[in-house]
């Protein structure tokens, strides 16, 4: 429809691209067709804009809500969403949506790879040989089998059932923790972390980080793995108490560790670079080029089926 002076009305629905100065979106090409998009809280727009996406783990805290009094959607770009001030969300009646299941087979096969790489010393084997170790020392210390070993899984959402379905082809046995159990599912259940560990030889974390979860490994659930036991984080890594993780690893009070994420990265503590039984990784288990264009559809899902009043693609659960 042609204005007085002629000019084109755009329809497009507005958006916000909240993102910290080191986060961009990568997307921004593939929105602009469907969406007009403004990038600062101080724009005029801001007032009446309904939707706000999310960029990577930009806050979004009470006061940038204040910010966005009209206000009616918040599409997240992570799986995890412990940087989206949840409750203050739900009390202003904004939903919250995240990446669905663009991530959870990526993040799977990466908490695979860490535990492979744990159990085997993959990494580890990799060092001894360029460190030209081998023609001095002859053999290599033996990993153990993958097979076999009791998983616990700590948190069964889609990242979780998709470590699970993995797991058990290559001949594990699984059971779960999460919030609730599920009726569909015929992995054991156990409502504490505490007995999961104690019946585990393995515990993968893949939950959400809220109140509830902070510190969910924590020394008791250590002790409770045992000796023999393995961590895997591809949560985040406040789900841990990293300073008792640290001791139980030094001490060889567990068998190893296969870390994505940390308390607080980039930084993670130094005793872990000193451990051969410990796998480090910058927080990417979710991230390649086949993840990113399936983020982008869910992304351009959410928004499309909001501003046409349709159920959202992938509301953020907690499990
Ligand atoms: O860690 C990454 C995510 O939550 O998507």
């Amino acid at each position: 429809m042609a204005t007085e002076d002629n000019e084109v009305e755009d329809h497009r629905p507005l958006v916000l691209i909240h993102h910290l100065p080191s986060f961009k979106l990568p997307l921004q090409d593939r929105l602009i067709t469907h969406f007009r998009l403004f990038d600062s809280l101080a724009s005029p727009e801001a007032s009446s804009v309904r939707a706000l996406m999310c960029v990577g783990p930009t806050p979004v805290t009470a006061d940038t809500l204040d910010r966005l009094p009209s206000l009616r959607l918040v599409v997240g770009s992570s799986a995890g969403l412990d940087h989206v001030d949840l409750a203050e969300c739900h009390r202003r009646g904004i939903a919250v949506t995240n990446s669905g299941d663009a991530y959870s087979e990526n993040v799977a096969d990466y908490a695979v790879a860490l535990l492979l790489d744990v159990l085997r010393r993959v990494s580890a084997a990799d060092r001894f040989v360029r460190s030209g170790l081998w023609p001095q020392m002859g053999e290599y210390p033996l990993g153990r089998k993958l097979g076999g070993k009791r998983i616990g899984i700590v948190g069964l959402g889609s990242i979780g059932s998709e470590v699970a379905k993995r797991l058990v082809a290559f001949g594990c046995t699984v059971a779960y923790n999460s919030r609730n159990k599920k009726p569909s599912v015929l992995y054991p259940y156990y409502a504490n972390v505490h007995d999961l560990a104690v019946n585990s030889d393995v515990l993968i974390v893949c939950c959400a980080l809220t109140n509830e979860t902070y510190h969910i490994i924590n020394k008791d659930v250590l002790t409770a793995l045992g000796k023999e036991g393995v961590i895997i984080n591809v949560g985040r890594g406040a789900l841990v108490d990293e300073k008792e993780l640290v001791q139980f690893l030094v001490q060889g009070e567990i068998v190893g560790a296969g870390l994505d994420v940390f308390e607080n990265e980039p930084n993670i503590p130094k005793e872990l670079f000193a451990l051969d039984n410990v796998v480090l990784s910058p927080h990417l288990a979710v991230l390649t080029p086949e993840s990113f264009e399936a983020l982008n559809e869910v992304i351009i899902a959410n928004l499309k089926a909001f501003f046409s009043n349709k159920p959202l693609l992938s509301p953020f659960q907690q499990e």
